[in-house]
């Protein structure tokens, strides 16, 4: 019988949330929770005031800015680019003509939309998450099907707490054994694209299993499936086990009391059977992973810290050989370069993928004592205020700048191109974020994707470094 069929985690919280489905097997589903920044609603809000309908569940929906922001004190004193400031403008008005819960940029809960998801307790196990954008993938580490909507669907949702969709097939990519030192979930999902490609996930959900995904605290599965997206999938996942559970006990919009042990019996239905079968398996070991870097423009052109520049010569084809030129050129490369040897002007750490207090704690436990190398521009931006407040509790803050970074307001900031914390043409970066396609943190800039333990060695070195040659000083 078919309902009796083993089933993976997607396909659980897939039928738990199908309103009716159609014939072709699209699906209508309820919206648990809807998230809403600035950059992608404004039409859908005005799409809902053309037609004269409410917001459904304003309840289910909470609005943060994040894209648009400085992340320094001028914040304080208002936006200056039109752009930014007409969003960020608009968003506020519409959160109050509609009704919709907001965190203001000065309240100290104010962040990356995919940081406060989970820290808020908004993201939890067996729910279906969106928001107009597409690192939505980040809550799928809570047990969660989280996906990025276009703001055509942002307004469907607003206005029906509903979603059309097609159902996805299911992938496992397992990572077994356990990951050497200086290696962390960043090093996991850039070795993963690495191995898959950009288009190795089309269509599918991943789901993330094996020892060293189930090792991962909950900052560490974000990290992974925040990446997802850049695999091409349509969402990431991690099964909820007690790491969940333990992380979202006593979270602000958690449940409380017996609700939250009702709750965590549910939550423990979900993982995928035992036999559940998966249309597309992926396996790595992890003990094979090394620090990786990306070197080219897109997230799978990546290679252990220890590579050199792949030479275009060697390319397989034409077509790869055009492209690898190309990317060398953009990037400022020469084919057999030591990796090691790329100088950076500039150090970002932050962004939904790497912004988290676990995050940070890193990159302080490398940096104290020591100092950032002469003419970079290193800078951390906490993922949101809370983290900002806890970094500053812990007394990391005082470490980093010490060192030589600055430390900044929650938000975006450097990961795109869309408020004042940019590359110039030309600059070289080590970045903790999710995307090097060209221009992304500013026209021109040329990124390189890392962890925050490497991005934390580039910016003391100067140049791309292998964080195993700077472990933390003074530890026992
Ligand atoms: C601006 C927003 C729509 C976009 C996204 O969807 O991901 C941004 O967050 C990004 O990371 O490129
Ligand atoms: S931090 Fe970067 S990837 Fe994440 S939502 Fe903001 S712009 Fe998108």
């Amino acid at each position: 019988m078919a309902e009796n069929r083993p089933r993976t985690l997607f396909d659980k919280i897939w039928a738990h949330h199908v309103v009716e489905t159609l014939p072709d097997g699209t699906a209508l589903l309820y919206i648990d929770r809807h998230l809403v920044h600035e950059v992608t609603s404004p039409q859908a809000f005005e799409g809902l005031r053309v037609a004269g309908r409410p917001v459904r569940r304003p309840d289910a929906t909470i609005a943060v800015v994040d894209h648009n922001i400085a992340t320094d004190s001028s914040r304080r004193t208002g936006i200056t680019d039109p752009e930014s400031r007409l969003q960020v403008d608009t968003l506020e008005k519409n959160v109050v003509e509609f009704g919709v819960p907001y965190i203001p940029l000065l309240d100290a809960r104010q962040g990356i939309v995919h940081v406060i998801g989970p820290e808020q307790g908004l993201s939890l196990p067996g729910m279906t998450i969106v928001c107009g954008d597409s690192h939505t993938s980040t809550h799928g580490a809570m047990g969660a099907l989280a996906f990025g909507i276009g703001t055509s669907e942002v307004e469907h949702v607003l206005a029906t707490q509903t979603l059309l969709q097609k159902p996805a097939k299911n992938m496992r990519v397992t990572v077994d054994g356990k990951l050497p030192v200086g290696c962390t979930a960043k090093d996991i999902v850039l070795a993963i694209i690495g191995k898959i490609g950009t288009a190795g996930g089309t269509g599918h959900v991943i789901e993330f299993a094996g020892e060293a995904i189930r090792a991962l605290d909950m900052a560490g599965r974000m990290t992974v499936c925040n990446m997802s997206i850049e695999a091409g999938a349509r969402a990431g996942m991690v099964a909820p086990d007690q790491t969940t559970f333990d992380y979202v006990k006593g979270r602000p919009y958690a449940p409380k009391g017996e609700a939250f042990d009702r709750a965590v019996a549910w939550w423990s239905t979900l993982p995928s059977d035992p036999d559940a079968v998966f249309d597309k398996e992926v396996f790595l070991d992890a003990a094979e992973i090394a620090p990786m870097v990306s070197w080219g423009t897109s997230p799978e052109d990546v290679a252990p810290i220890t590579a050199t520049v792949p030479d275009p010569a060697e390319a397989p084809n034409e077509t790869r050989r055009a492209q690898l030129e190309r990317m060398l050129q953009y990037m400022g490369l020469t084919p057999g370069q030591k990796l090691t040897e790329l100088k950076v002007d500039v150090v970002f750490i932050g962004s939904c993928t790497n912004s988290r207090i676990e995050d940070i704690r890193v990159a302080a436990a490398i940096a104290k004592g020591r100092k950032v190398a002469d003419g970079v521009r290193a800078m951390v931006v906490p993922g949101s205020g809370l983290i900002k407040q806890q970094a500053e509790a812990e007394g990391l803050d005082r470490i980093l700048t010490e060192a030589g970074f600055e430390w900044r307001e929650a938000g975006c900031s450097m990961c795109l191109g869309m408020n004042p914390d940019k590359l110039t043409p030309g600059q070289r970066c080590a970045s903790t974020s999710n995307r090097n396609f060209e221009g992304r943190q500013g026209p021109g800039g040329r990124t390189h994707l890392v962890s925050p333990a490497m991005a934390t060695a580039a910016a003391l070195a100067g140049h791309l470094a292998d964080v195993r040659d700077y472990q933390p000083q003074g530890s026992h």
